[in-house]
């Protein structure tokens, strides 16, 4: 039977829309308001910490109407103030610019959140609070991805709303979506398949890198392409993650806080146990062990898996396969085999993703949840998953054999580093069922180590 509760759902904003849409700015009263159903917040606040802004330097003031966010325009926050520079995106919740402190200069990103209702803006000030919890945690890592630790944040109570801006830092590059599609990613000196390795080698390094010590204190609940960003600059690949709107206390989290919120992200990216509590509700989530644990443990490593598994993909299907040895031509042909799994995946996971928006956007939440649940949506991501695997398993076979030597693969070069990669997607990307064993961030950090690949983090590709 299909959950009937549709106030589990949480936040479907920022995929009502395909990338390919017009994007439009939330008009006051639209923003927050729907996507957060009643009480939402407040269980959402009750994950992240123990109260709401206790100790918080972030201010609320009663003020007159807010200064438009253009070009040139100057806004304060709490004491501070930004002059507005271009516009870096929009996301469901509202814009974010790029800014510089007019006393430093300092270049931030400022996100304007606009809202009609006091849960709405507490659920932005929450956001701010996250984004300051991760400075403490994380002091000088860099070998890490870049996050957007809080540089401050206020609220405003205007004639229509609150108006809530978040300075946080900048991180540089675009979205990996973005970057892949614009082929910024693709090296000319290299074979495409060995770029493709050597990218998703250096995105797995730093995102674990930051991912070690954020899973401490958060699951970020939507690590996907659009919310990881990339920078090329001299050969040099930075990653940063953005967007902790979802992110909850990950100790409240497992210990069972899950049960107090719904799935939430971009679909594509999800677990087996996400669609199983989408579809079926919590008690259904329950009555399953192994996927009950996955769901309290695991999500942030299956989304992040997904999103490099994508990007080896896309990557590495560009340009000529011309094998140099035998071994090689089986590489070749293992991953061409992965390749078309993904398709096949990703066609079946946007397609099924798209039917939800549509639902949702033509309020009809509960029916879809019942036509998936009869559809056993969660079985079919389950048979998804177990071919990506066993494709996975394959192609790390057919790497282990190429010869370690640049005699035997001239094109790949030594196998260590695509046996790291596709190991270290062994063990982040699930079914479901515990064959992972304890591994997680940690791991996954080691299997990409410089000692065992023979390339730093932020080496140049
Ligand atoms: N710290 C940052 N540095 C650089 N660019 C950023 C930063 N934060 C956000 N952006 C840009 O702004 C866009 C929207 O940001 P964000 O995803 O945080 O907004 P949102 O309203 O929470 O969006 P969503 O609808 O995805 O939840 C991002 O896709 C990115 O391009």
């Amino acid at each position: 039977m299909a959950s009937d509760d549709s106030s589990d759902d949480e936040y479907w904003g920022s995929y009502t829309r395909t990338p390919q849409e017009n994007f439009s700015i939330p008009s006051l009263g639209q923003a927050r308001s729907e996507p957060w159903p009643g009480g939402r917040e407040s269980e959402a606040a009750q994950l992240v910490g123990k109260e709401f802004f206790g100790g918080c330097s972030l201010s609320t003031t009663c003020s007159q109407d807010a200064t438009e966010m253009e070009t040139d325009a100057t806004v304060s926050v709490d004491s501070q103030t930004f002059k507005l520079h271009n516009l870096l995106g929009f996301g469901s919740f509202g814009s974010v610019w790029m800014a510089s402190c007019t006393a430093s200069g300092r270049i931030i990103a400022l996100k304007e959140v606009q809202s009609s209702s006091n849960e709405g803006m507490e659920a932005a000030m929450l956001e701010a609070k996250r984004l300051r919890a991760l400075r403490e945690l994380i002091q000088d890592d860099r070998a890490c991805a870049a996050l957007p630790y809080l540089v401050c944040a206020g609220t405003v109570l205007t004639s229509t709303g609150y108006r809530t801006l978040l300075a946080m830092e900048h991180i540089p590059g675009a979205p990996l979506q973005q970057a892949l599609e614009a082929g910024q990613l693709c090296a000319h000196k290299l074979h495409p398949m060995a770029q493709a390795f050597r990218v998703a080698a250096t995105m797995l390094g730093q995102i674990s890198a930051a991912m070690c010590h954020v899973s401490s204190r958060f699951f970020h609940r939507d690590v996907n392409s659009h919310n990881i960003l990339v920078q090329v600059m001299t050969g040099q690949l930075s990653f940063g993650l953005i967007d902790f709107g979802l992110a909850v206390d990950s100790e409240i989290w497992r210990a069972g806080g899950w049960r107090m919120a719904g799935a939430a992200g971009d679909g594509r990216y999800w677990t087996i146990s996400s669609w199983l509590l989408f579809s079926r509700g919590t008690d259904a989530l329950s009555a399953d062990q192994d996927l009950q644990s996955e769901y309290a443990n695991f999500i942030d490593l299956h989304s992040a898996g997904l999103s490099v598994l994508q990007t080896l993909a896309v990557l590495s299907k560009d340009g000529p396969l011309v094998p140099t040895c035998k071994e090689e031509e089986a590489a070749f042909l293992t991953m061409e085999h992965l390749g078309e799994v993904w398709k096949q995946y990703w066609c079946h996971a946007s397609a099924c993703w798209q039917q939800v928006l549509d639902a949702f956007n033509s309020d009809a939440r509960n029916e879809i949840k019942v036509k998936l649940a009869e559809e056993m949506v969660h079985d079919t991501f389950a048979a998804y998953f177990v071919r990506l695997r066993v494709a996975l398993e394959q192609a790390l076979a057919s790497f282990r054999c190429l010869p370690d030597t640049s005699g035997g693969s001239r094109v790949l070069g030594g196998p260590k580093l695509a046996c790291g990669v596709l190991e270290a997607l062994l063990i982040m990307i699930s079914t479901g069922r515990p064959w992972r064993g304890q591994a997680g961030w940690k791991e996954v950090g080691q299997l990409l180590s410089e000692e065992k690949t023979g390339i730093a983090s932020d080496a140049s590709v």
